[in-house]
Parts: C-alpha cells; sequence; structure tokens
C-alpha cells in the first residue's frame, strides 16, 4: 500500500488551490486491467493515404528519414512522435510503467477525505476552466472522471506557467523545478492536494510519466520560440502541449475489451486528436496569439500563400487569408478524422465523453468559417444549444462497433 506525502504551497493557479500543511495520502495499489493480445489492426485511415499538404504519409508508411535542402539526413517530427507513441502502448501493453524513480516509503496517513477533497477541488478547477471537458468528464465513471480532472489539472497549471497572470515570471528553471516536482509526485511524494490528486491517480492506473516530461518542453519551446518555419516544427509542437494530452489519456480511457484495435492505433488516435484540438486552438486564437507576439502558422505555408506576419498583425480577412484558412482548417479536420477511428476503440464508458469533446471542439472550426475566417478580432466559440446538441449524437456514435469490428480486420 503506497503512502504518500503532502508537502509545501505550489505555484500555478490561486494560492488558495495550494495547501502548505503536511500530510499523506493513502493510495491503493495499482489496478491491473488484462485485456486480450492486441490483434493487427489496420486503421479505416491507413488503408489508403489521404495526401494533405505536402502529402503528409501516414505514420505506418512515412520513410522514417527526409533530407533537408542542405542534403542532411533529418528525422521527421512525426516520426520522433510515433516513436514515443510506440514506447507507451508498448508500456501499456506489459502494463508496466518506466521504473519508478527512487520512491522513499512514507510514513504519514491522511484521512481517506483528504484524497476526495483533492479529486473534489480537481473537479472545480476543470469546471471553472475547461467546460467542454468537464461536461465530458461528467459522463465518464467516478474513478475515470476523478482521474482525468487531476490530469486535467496538472495540465492546466503546466500551461498556465506559460500563459497565466505569472507567466512573465517564468523561466526555465522554474521549469526545471515543476519537472522536479512532477517526478516527486510520480514516486508518491507531491508537494499539494492538487499534486496529491495525480499521484493517487497514477497509482490506479498505468499512467507512465514521459507525456507529463513532454508537455513541461512544450512550455520551454513557448519560453523561446514565437514563430514556426514549418508544419514539422509545429507538429512537435502540438505533439508536446496537446498531443502527449492524449497520451496521458488512454490508460484512464481503456480500450474495450472487444477491440481488434493495435495499442499503437489507439495511441496513434489519441495524439491524432490532441493534434487537431491544438490546431483548431491556434485557429482560433490567431489575433489573441499575435497580439502576444505569437504566430504558430507555418511561415513557409504563409508565404506560398502570399501573406506575411504583417498580414496578421493588420488583422484584415481578404481571399488569400481566406484560402490560406482553408487549407489550414482542412487539415485540422483531417486529424480530427484520424482520432475518429480510434474513439470507436475505447472502452465503452470513454467513448462518449471524447466523442462529446471531439465534436464541441472540431465545431469550433465550423465556428471560424461562420465567422468569414474573421478569427483575428472574433474568437470562434460554439453556443449552449450547439454543445447540448452534440451531447445526444456524441451518445449515437459511442454506440458504434469499434472500426476494427466493424472492417473485420485480423
Ligand atoms: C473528456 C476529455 C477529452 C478530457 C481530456 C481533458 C484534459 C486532460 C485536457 C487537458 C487540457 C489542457 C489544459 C492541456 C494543457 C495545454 C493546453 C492548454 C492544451 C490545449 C487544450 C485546450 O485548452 P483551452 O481550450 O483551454 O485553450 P486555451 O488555453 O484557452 O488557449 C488543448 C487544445 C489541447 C487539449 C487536448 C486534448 C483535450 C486531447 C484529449 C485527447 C484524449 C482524451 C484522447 C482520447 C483518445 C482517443 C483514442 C481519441
Ligand atoms: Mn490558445
Amino acid at each position: 500500500m503506497a503512502i504518500i506525502l503532502v508537502r509545501a504551497a505550489s505555484p500555478g493557479l490561486s494560492a488558495a488551490d495550494s495547501i502548505s500543511h503536511q500530510g499523506t495520502l493513502q493510495c491503493s495499489t495499482l489496478l491491473k486491467t488484462k485485456r486480450p493480445a492486441a490483434r493487427r489492426w489496420m486503421p479505416c485511415s491507413l488503408l489508403g493515404l489521404h495526401p494533405w499538404e505536402a502529402g503528409r504519409p501516414s505514420p505506418a508508411v512515412y520513410s522514417s528519414l527526409a533530407v533537408n535542402p542542405a542534403g542532411e539526413a533529418v528525422v521527421s517530427s512525426e516520426q520522433k512522435v510515433y516513436d514515443v507513441v510506440l514506447k507507451q502502448a508498448a508500456l501499456l501493453k506489459r502494463q508496466l510503467r518506466t521504473p519508478v524513480l527512487d520512491a522513499r516509503p512514507q510514513d504519514m496517513d491522511m484521512p481517506r477525505n483528504g484524497l476526495k477533497e483533492a479529486y473534489d477541488r480537481c473537479g472545480e478547477i476543470c469546471e471553472e476552466y475547461a467546460k467542454t471537458f468537464y461536461l465530458g468528464t461528467m459522463l465518464m465513471t467516478e474513478e475515470r472522471r476523478r482521474a482525468i480532472w487531476a490530469i486535467y489539472v496538472w495540465c492546466r497549471r503546466t500551461d498556465e506557467l506559460v500563459d497565466g497572470p505569472n507567466a512573465n515570471y517564468i523561466t526555465p528553471t522554474a521549469l526545471d523545478r515543476w519537472e522536479k516536482r512532477l517526478e516527486d509526485l510520480f514516486t508518491g511524494r507531491p508537494y499539494d492536494m492538487l499534486d496529491a490528486a495525480l499521484s493517487d491517480t497514477i497509482s490506479r492506473f498505468p499512467i507512465d510519466i514521459q507525456p507529463f516530461r513532454d508537455m513541461i518542453e512544450g512550455m520551454r519551446s513557448d519560453l523561446r520560440k514565437t514563430r514556426y518555419n514549418n508544419f514539422d516544427e509545429l507538429y512537435m509542437y502540438c505533439y508536446y502541449v496537446a498531443g502527449t494530452v492524449g497520451l496521458m489519456s488512454v490508460p484512464v480511457m481503456g480500450i474495450a475489451p472487444e477491440s481488434k484495435a493495435t495499442t499503437e492505433s489507439v495511441y496513434s488516435a489519441a495524439l491524432a486528436l490532441g493534434i487537431a484540438n491544438q490546431l483548431t486552438n491556434i485557429l482560433r486564437d490567431v489575433g489573441e496569439d499575435a497580439r502576444r507576439g505569437r504566430i504558430y502558422l507555418p511561415q513557409d505555408e504563409l508565404a506560398q500563400a502570399g501573406l506575411s506576419d504583417e498580414d496578421i498583425f493588420k488583422g484584415v480577412v481578404t481571399n488569400r487569408w481566406r484560402n490560406f484558412m482553408k487549407r489550414q482548417i482542412k487539415r485540422a479536420r483531417m486529424f480530427f478524422e484520424e482520432a475518429e477511428r480510434g474513439v470507436t476503440e475505447l472502452s465503452q464508458a470513454s467513448r462518449w465523453p471524447v466523442w462529446a469533446s471531439l465534436l464541441l471542439y472540431r465545431q469550433i472550426l465550423d465556428e471560424i468559417e461562420a465567422n468569414d475566417y474573421n478569427n483575428f478580432t472574433k474568437r470562434a466559440y460554439v453556443g449552449k444549444g450547439k454543445k447540448l446538441l452534440a451531447l445526444p449524437v456524441a451518445y449515437g456514435k459511442s454506440l458504434l462497433l469499434p472500426c476494427s469490428l466493424r472492417n473485420g480486420q485480423t
């Protein structure tokens, strides 16, 4: 039975969100989930390439090496990220996590309601900061809901370090300290009750530390990088800050026992959902990000469209801008399509919330179109009515047989 020590106050959200009292939490032992050996699965989208832009190949077929203008072999971001996906899938299949860092014996108990209070606080933060995700989690089982809340809060605090009120004071050293805290909570030594909820979550689900480390790397990137030369660079950033969320979430969402999908393919779909969400987020926030001096859109694609940073700072919707945005939206939708094939492979109890989250976030793209691509001064959002309408649609989709069964693929 692992016990964890709760220590000092913590950065991130408001001071009220961190507690300074000492305390420990009782953690249950790691739950083991059994599933049949993964069988061969070719996702529908992998049966035929759907090229976009410069003909993006699907992971299973792209060459692992590309060549840069200087003729040097370079490994694409997609290949680097796919290697992470393969590792995460292998860990989940073996139900192992990377060796736990030097776990130390803990010597205190925290009242059981301390853990409940910790998770409840996570739920309040999730509800306050992300109503769409919170709505999705309300469709989950209690244990999964709490686990996603704990993951959400850690992700939000991590994002707030570079996007929040104290962002101007954050330094790479502070991010290093945040990573050290992450290692501590992964070894059952959280600093506050919000970390303690995640500590408890990783003791219940086979979640690996790597995606969390990579999200912190994404925040380091935000500290030093305000332009992206091409989609390869942007893809890596989207992996860091959002694809990682997908990888964190799969062990909690669970894969349906009847699924014939390979674990790798489900992780690829989770990654795709994160990438799709982040691309959508970037397209939604063009004006807002530009006012903070950040342009995430690939510089080479802007130039090919006859556009420049100045056009973005000017914020005038021209036909060049409309055509550029149409291609960007098309690419984001292709990542949503890739994600859709994986949602059907999740455990039944997780499909509805993930479908709901996917449909709602994707609708932001529709709203950008409805705004005539004015994402400079208009923030696209999905109204309450459309949000509620998406729920029964998501529920209907959650009843579909897993794609791997429908295609009779083995
Ligand atoms: C029900 C459900 C999908 C829950 C996931 C909730 C969760 C853990 C979200 C974490 C989000 C977060 C705060 C990440 C930190 C970095 C960041 C801000 C990422 C951007 C999110 C949107 O934030 P927001 O809209 O608040 O943007 P602003 O900060 O206001 O600009 C991102 C766009 C990334 C979000 C990524 C996901 C939600 C990926 C979820 C993927 C899965 C759950 C995998 C599902 C499995 C399969 C097989 C498809
Ligand atoms: Mn944003």
